[in-house]
């Protein structure tokens, strides 16, 4: 059949086959090359022929193992690839590699042993193939790995460490009543604080780290190579700064996040997937019962000493929720006052201060809108009759003062100011709120007559937040 010519009906069988046809004689030399074998390999009959098919269409790599089969047949007789599908790869004449499945069948051509083989091209395939599993694999809102890579990933991070000795942490990411942003800004603010999370975590990605969304408001981050549990601390502490930076979401509407974070770290051959999941997952939980926005580990269950105590202020989401999430009061001039002084005092109790403000700038002049507690005499007489020049609030607006400083004492411009000294004021959080086109109209204040170290910016961005709200619900 085969060094004679073939019949024209079987030569245009073969060249009109959707699959490559190649034949060869037993030491390996083509001896029949189809229409679709040029397509597919880029060498054309002319060139094919005689030739080994090795050198034509098998990667270098698969080259030893194609000539030992070729010699197992010579020596015994033996073919393992007989009248099977398998798939493996080809190389096109530009060096391209890619995947292939064959079917060999022997045949016998005037008492000689004759090889034939059909190939199909599986790229396309494979490709569909590879973009269904990426589909499968990848959270549709945010991009970031799903559940069930995440879980892939962890169980080859888990092998890898147990093989290379190596260490290996889980941090597991849940933001903070989230609940609260969806309830009062909508689902579709919800939907994008994920999506600028996930943006701020791939961003901040070091390169042996992977970070999934586990569904919610849940997320993953894996840490290969962690040599010490403090590396995986540092990380999990800049995670919790950079969640809380404030987000500009839609213009004029900073709003903050915070998450609590939960550790794991890889504790040697017995720990699977599923432990290191669930031991994150409940240092989470403690994390939120401590307060939220701060990191748990895991392995400090046993030893209670270590576990930080936990933060006498109350979790920023809980205190906006208490203000914002009542059904929203007749605007008449009692319900608009009566909301305004139970956001004073949710503020004020939030960051643990005596008293809160709003001060408003009238014609040089400071006046009081509220004060919580209402009756606080010695600062409305104090404050009404400062010029406005005088006043903290304006020189936090002229930025001669920071808006948050633990101790008004030991500043000496804060500390110059008679109402500063009168009243007598030490910590002190202060906030400019501006109108719609950006112009200052007062400030949103509170001050304790206790220092307060722990204040900081975040506590400034919170107090921010909550004056834009403050302004949108009166507006
Ligand atoms: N916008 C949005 N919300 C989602 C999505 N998936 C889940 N949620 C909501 O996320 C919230 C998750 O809330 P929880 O984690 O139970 O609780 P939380 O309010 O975050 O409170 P803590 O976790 O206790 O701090 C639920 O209200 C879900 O409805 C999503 O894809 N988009």
């Amino acid at each position: 059949m085969i060094e004679r010519p073939i019949p024209p009906l079987l030569d245009a069988l073969l060249d009109a086959c959707h699959d490559a046809f190649i034949a060869i004689d037993s030491q390996g030399n083509v001896i029949r090359w189809n229409n679709m074998a040029t397509k597919l390999f880029g060498w054309h009959p002319g060139e094919a022929m005689g030739r080994p098919m090795a050198e034509l269409i098998v990667p270098e790599a698969q080259r030893d193992q194609h000539e030992r089969g070729m010699k197992r047949f010579q020596e015994t007789g033996e073919v393992r690839m007989l009248n099977r599908r398998v798939t493996l790869q080809a190389r096109r004449r530009d060096g391209e590699i890619f995947p292939v499945e064959m079917t060999v069948s022997m045949g016998e051509d005037q008492g000689r042993v004759v090889f034939f083989s059909f190939l199909h091209d599986l790229s396309e395939r494979r490709r569909t193939e590879d973009q269904l599993l990426e589909i499968a694999r990848t959270d549709t809102l945010t991009g970031l790995p799903n559940r069930r890579h995440v879980r892939e990933r962890l169980d080859a991070a888990i092998a890898a460490a147990k093989r290379r000795d190596r260490g290996l942490a889980v941090l597991f990411i849940d933001l903070d009543q989230f609940k609260v942003i969806n309830d009062l800004q909508g689902h579709h603010v919800g939907d994008m604080v994920l999506k600028e999370l996930a943006k701020r975590l791939k961003a901040n990605l070091r390169q042996n780290d992977f970070i999934g969304r586990l569904g919610g408001d849940e997320f993953l981050l894996l840490m290969e190579d962690v040599e010490q549990d403090k590396d995986a601390v540092i990380v999990a502490d800049k995670l919790l700064d950079l969640i809380a930076e404030p987000m500009q979401l839609e213009p004029g509407k900073p709003l903050v996040v915070t998450a609590s974070i939960g550790l794991s770290i890889y504790q040697g051959d017995e720990t699977t997937s599923d432990i290191l999941i669930r031991q994150a997952d409940e240092a989470m939980y403690r994390a939120k019962r401590d307060g939220r926005a701060r990191l748990a580990k895991w392995h400090d269950r046993t030893t209670p000493a270590s576990v930080p105590p936990a933060a006498p202020r109350a979790p920023f989401f809980d205190f906006m929720e208490k203000v914002f999430a009542k059904p929203q009061a007749n605007p008449g001039f009692g319900a608009r006052e009566q909301f305004l002084q139970d956001a004073l005092r949710a503020t004020r109790e939030h960051f643990g201060m005596d008293v809160a403000f709003i001060s408003k700038f009238e014609e040089g002049r400071r006046v009081f809108e509220q004060v919580d507690p209402p009756v606080n005499s010695a600062l409305i007489q104090q404050g009404n009759s400062d010029p406005l020049e005088e006043t903290f609030c304006q020189r936090v607006v002229d930025g001669r003062l920071p808006e948050c400083l633990p101790d008004a004492m030991a500043n000496s411009e804060a500390s110059s100011l008679p109402a500063t000294r009168e009243i007598p004021v030490r910590a002190h959080l202060s906030v400019p709120l501006l109108r719609k086109d950006g112009s200052v109209y007062g400030t949103l204040c509170c001050f304790s007559h206790a220092p307060d170290m722990s204040l900081n910016e975040r506590d400034v961005d919170m107090l921010r937040v909550m004056s834009v709200m403050l302004n949108e619900r009166m507006s």
